[in-house]
C-alpha cells in the first residue's frame, strides 16, 4: 500500500500532448477512477504510473519515493505495481493455481508458502476450490477474478486496472463491481481504475478524476461530481447532464438563488463562485426536471420507454431547438403541451468555463 503523488505530469507523443499537466494526489488505500471519453489520456496516465511510458515532464512519487521524472525512471518491475487488463492475460495451459502462483515461483518462493498465498488470494475473490481448473473452463467473470487473485498474491503496493470489465456482459459487470469493492475493502490496496463508464466509476471509486483532452477537469467524490460539478464539461459528462442559459435574479437563502429560466422563476442551488445576479449557466440532470402543475411551458418531442418510467424529451417554448430529458410515469403524447418543474438545478461557477480544474473533494 502506498500513496501516489503525480505532479505536473506531461506525456508528449510527437506533437500531441496525451497527458497535459496533470496533478493528482492519491492517498494510501484510496480507490480512484480515471474517467473520460475515448482518447482523453486516461490509459496513458495509467501507463505512466505503471512505468510502461516515460514522462515528458513533471514527476510521479510512490509514498515519497521518486519513481518517474527529474531524470529518474524506475522500471515497472521495480515499482511493485500489479496490473489487471480487460483481456485477463491468463496462461491457457496453466491451472488457476499455477496462474495465480506463477509470479511467486519466479520470485523464488517455496511450494508451501506459495500454496498459502494462492489459497488466500483465491479466497479473497471467492474462487476457493477452483485451483485445478484451467482458464478455458471458467466464465469471463471467473477469469477476471483469477486475474485479480494473481495480482493480489504478489502483494503489490499499487493495483492498476485498465477497463477490466469491458469484455463482460451487463449482468456480470454488476456482480464484478461488487467483487472489486469487496476486494478493495479486504485488501486496503491503493487502486487506480481506468474506465469510460461513469456508472462503473460511481459505483466503486472513493474519488473520480474526470479527464478531457489530456487534462483533469475535476477530482471529487462521485456524489460531488454529480451534485456539484465544477465546470460545464463535468456537468455534461456526468449523469446525462444538460447545461442551459438562465438569469439569476438574486439570493434566496443559504446557497440558493432565485433564477429566471425559460420564462418561469425557480429556486436553484448555487455554489461558491456562481454569479449572484445576471446571466449564468445552469446544470440540469434528468432528475432535476418533472412534469407538474407549475413550471415552464414545453412540448413533448420524444418518448423512450424505460420500464419503470418513460424518458421524455421536451422542448421549452422559450428555447426552440433545445431538448431536455424528463423522466415521468405519466403517459404523454408527442406534441402535448406540458409544464415542467425544475428542482435542484446547479448554478455553475462563473470563473470556470472549460479551462480545466483540479481540486480535492
Ligand atoms: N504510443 C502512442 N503513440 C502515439 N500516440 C499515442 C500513443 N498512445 C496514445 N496516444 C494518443 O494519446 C491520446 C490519449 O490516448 P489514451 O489511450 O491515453 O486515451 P484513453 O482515454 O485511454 O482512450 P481509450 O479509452 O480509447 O483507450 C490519444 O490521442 C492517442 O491517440
Amino acid at each position: 500500500m502506498t500513496a501516489i503523488t503525480i505532479a505536473g505530469a506531461l506525456k508528449r507523443f510527437g506533437s500531441g500532448l496525451a497527458v497535459n499537466d496533470v496533478s493528482l494526489d492519491i492517498a494510501e488505500g484510496e480507490f480512484v477512477a480515471l474517467l473520460g471519453p475515448s482518447g482523453c489520456g486516461k490509459t496513458t496516465l495509467l501507463r505512466l504510473i505503471a512505468g510502461f511510458e516515460t514522462l515528458s515532464g513533471g514527476a510521479i512519487r510512490f509514498g515519497g519515493r521518486l519513481v518517474a521524472g527529474e531524470g529518474t525512471h524506475v522500471s515497472p518491475e521495480r515499482r511493485n505495481v500489479a496490473i489487471v487488463f480487460q483481456s485477463y492475460a491468463l496462461w491457457p495451459h496453466m491451472t488457476v493455481a499455477e496462474n495465480v502462483g506463477y509470479a511467486l515461483r519466479v520470485r523464488g518462493l517455496g511450494k508451501a508458502e506459495r500454496r498459502i498465498k494462492i489459497g488466500e488470494a483465491l479466497d479473497a475473490v471467492e474462487l476457493s476450490g477452483f485451483e485445478a481448473r484451467r482458464p478455458a473452463d471458467l466464465s469471463g467473470g471467473q477469469r477476471q477474478r483469477v486475474a485479480l487473485a494473481r495480482c493480489l498474491a504478489m502483494d503489490p503496493d499499487v493495483i492498476l486496472l485498465d477497463e477490466p470489465l469491458a469484455n463482460l456482459d451487463v449482468h456480470l459487470r454488476a456482480s464484478m463491481e461488487d467483487t472489486f469493492r469487496a476486494f478493495h475493502q479486504r485488501t486496503g490496496a491503493t487502486m487506480v481504475y481506468v474506465t469510460h463508464d461513469q456508472a462503473e466509476a460511481m459505483a466503486m471509486a472513493d474519488r473520480i478524476a474526470v479527464m478531457e483532452k489530456g487534462r483533469i477537469l475535476q477530482v471529487a467524490s462521485p456524489q460531488t461530481l454529480y451534485d456539484r460539478p465544477a465546470s460545464e464539461g463535468v456537468a455534461r459528462f456526468v449523469g446525462n447532464g444538460r447545461v442551459v442559459d438562465c438569469q439569476v435574479l438574486g439570493p434566496a437563502g443559504e446557497g440558493q438563488s432565485r433564477v429566471r429560466l425559460f420564462g418561469d422563476e425557480a429556486i436553484m442551488r448555487a455554489g461558491e463562485g456562481a454569479p449572484l445576479v445576471g446571466p449564468a449557466r445552469l446544470a440540469l440532470k434528468p432528475e432535476s426536471l418533472a412534469i407538474g402543475e407549475t413550471g415552464f411551458v414545453a412540448r413533448v418531442r420524444k418518448a423512450v420507454f424505460k420500464g419503470s418510467h418513460t424518458l421524455y424529451e421536451v422542448e421549452p417554448d422559450a428555447a426552440p431547438g433545445l431538448l431536455l430529458p424528463v423522466p415521468s410515469s405519466e403517459r404523454l403524447a408527442i406534441g402535448e403541451i406540458v409544464r415542467v418543474t425544475v428542482r435542484g438545478g446547479w448554478l455553475l461557477p462563473a470563473s470556470v468555463v472549460e479551462a480545466g480544474y483540479s481540486a480535492a473533494a
